[in-house]
């Protein structure tokens, strides 16, 4: 019998962890960059066609709908005295919540807008109220003129997209993403979009943080949460 006939001997035993679920050996799974790209690619054709959907919609009906929405945010924060809430200049038929803004201020709160400082980099906030001077920021957004860097308590993140998860499809810049995954405090945040952005999935990634809840004129979602977990 020559060595081509033996029975293989190996030094240890042959590991088989490889072939079992990621998820139940908790080893991360192996990056997979064709899905990776395939999501991307993805990602990139629903942001221009939900954002040309919403376009689409008559401007007096976003703006009820934007109404709707704030009374949403409103009704989900509840008291606001002396917190910080962070919302945006609204662009691309976003829901208008500048007279959200105000309500905030009226009613003892703070309020905030977001600065792109660089791409690649997370979101600076910085303090701003209805009335006080703007300048204009990366791609033209408006930013407020006074430099007032705060760490808001409330994060009124827009959607391009959202899914029944909370998780929120932005507009490719990862800035939410990034922001919230390098914030000291975590803020309570709250993902903002029409109902006709819902998606059934947006296919999370491990840099997507999901939103609190999402709030459309047609109600807000909370994640799922299952009976089980719940009760344990
Ligand atoms: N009203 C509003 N203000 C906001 C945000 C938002 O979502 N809404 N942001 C929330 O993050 C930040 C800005 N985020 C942005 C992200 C990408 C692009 C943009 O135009 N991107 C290019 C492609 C960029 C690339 O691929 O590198 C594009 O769409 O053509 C604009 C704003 C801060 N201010
Ligand atoms: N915490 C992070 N660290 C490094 N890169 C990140 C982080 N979060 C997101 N990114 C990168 O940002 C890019 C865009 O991410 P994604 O598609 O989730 O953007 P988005 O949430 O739609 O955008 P935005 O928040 O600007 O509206 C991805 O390439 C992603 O890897």
């Amino acid at each position: 019998m020559d060595d081509d006939e033996k029975p293989a001997t190996f030094a240890s035993p042959a590991c088989f962890l490889h072939e079992v679920d990621p998820a139940y050996s908790g080893l991360a799974g192996p990056f997979d960059l064709q899905a990776w790209t395939d999501v991307n690619r993805w990602r990139k054709s629903e942001r221009e066609r939900l954002i040309a959907a919403r376009l689409a919609v008559p401007a007096e009906t976003r703006a009820l709908h934007g109404e709707t929405i704030a009374a949403g945010v409103l009704a989900e924060i509840g008291d606001l005295t002396d917190r910080i809430v962070s919302a945006y200049w609204p662009f691309r038929g976003e829901p208008d919540l500048r007279p959200f803004l105000q309500t905030v201020a009226e009613r003892g709160g703070r309020t905030a807008l977001p600065v792109v400082v660089e791409k690649g980099r997370p979101l600076e906030f910085h303090l701003w109220q209805a009335g006080e001077a703007l300048s204009r920021g990366v791609w033209n957004i408006p930013v407020p003129a006074a430099q007032r860097p705060c760490l808001p308590d409330i994060v009124i993140a827009p959607v391009v997209g959202y899914d029944p998860t909370c998780y929120r499809l932005g507009y490719g810049g990862g800035f939410f993403d990034r922001t919230l995954a390098a914030m000291p405090r975590k803020p309570r945040v709250i993902g903002v979009g029409y109902s006709a952005a819902r998606l059934a999935t947006i296919y999370p990634q491990p840099h997507d943080i999901a939103m609190g809840v999402i709030v459309t004129e047609a109600g807000t979602i909370r994640p799922y949460v299952s009976t089980v977990r719940a009760l344990t």
